[in-house]
């Protein structure tokens, strides 16, 4: 049985990249998945929009959900400060594994909690198992169709607060229509979206800035 293609990255990483620099990483897997296989990694283009709003924002607890290989777990946690956590949501065991490496190999492990298992089962769960009280930003970078269904249930878990900030990723290729619809068009929402590219493509593609406004 072959390697998969996260574990090709994997090895990538762990041959081309300097061990405990998060950046080498990043620029590693880029320039891996620019050149040799296509991934679905966030990449350079829109990565340097999700770093100006992690840089804005500077969130002390940050939810990322969908890891898959860890690039932007890395490239977030690479921007946060020493005390600040970010929570990463995965549910395939194969890409945990894979993205627990990376993480590693970046030197980022303090910064960050990879929890293993469906979005819907462990956003419940956010306050009495890790003592979150609320995220201050949340990345949605996972199965297209759970974007809505998750940020209702963040709501309803009183998992935001006035200005938390969702960062979505994809709302054009592959598109999040119905996520779309619901924060540009809830009152309870402030949208915005920052045009760019699907990653390693000239293909349109974006992220949606939405703030809760409580
Ligand atoms: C059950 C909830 C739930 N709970 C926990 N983990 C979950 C989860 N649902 C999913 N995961 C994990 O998240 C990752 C999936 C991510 C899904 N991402 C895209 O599909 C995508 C596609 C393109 C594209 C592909 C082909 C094209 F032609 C064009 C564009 C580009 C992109 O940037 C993309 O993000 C995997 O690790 C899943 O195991
Ligand atoms: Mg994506």
């Amino acid at each position: 049985t072959g390697s998969t293609r996260p574990e090709r990255i994997l090895a990538a990483v762990q041959r081309k990249a300097t061990k405990g620099d998060a950046r080498s990483v990043v620029n590693t897997i880029d320039q891996y998945c620019r050149y040799q296989e296509w991934a679905m990694n966030v990449g350079d283009e829109k990565g340097a929009i999700l770093d100006s709003i992690v840089c804005e924002v500077k969130p002390s607890v940050m939810l990322e959900l969908g890891t898959y290989c860890g690039y932007s777990t890395v490239r977030i946690a690479s921007m946060l400060p020493p005390n600040a956590r970010l929570l990463t949501l995965e549910f395939n065991p194969a890409y945990a594994a894979v993205a627990r490496q990376v993480i590693a190999w970046a030197g980022v492990e303090d910064k960050v909690v990879l929890i293993e298992g469906p979005s819907g089962d462990w956003i419940p769960k956010m306050k009495e198992e890790f003592g979150v009280t609320s995220f201050d930003l949340v990345f949605l970078d996972h199965w297209k169709d759970r974007y809505l269904p998750d940020t209702k249930l963040m709501e309803e878990c009183g998992l935001l607060r006035t200005g938390s900030i969702l960062l979505a990723d994809n709302v054009i290729c592959p598109g999040t229509p119905e996520y779309l619809e619901y924060v540009r068009g809830s009152p309870r929402y402030e949208s915005k979206y920052f045009r760019s590219h699907l990653e390693y493509t000239r293909v349109e593609d974006g992220l949606e800035k939405s703030v809760f406004l409580g």
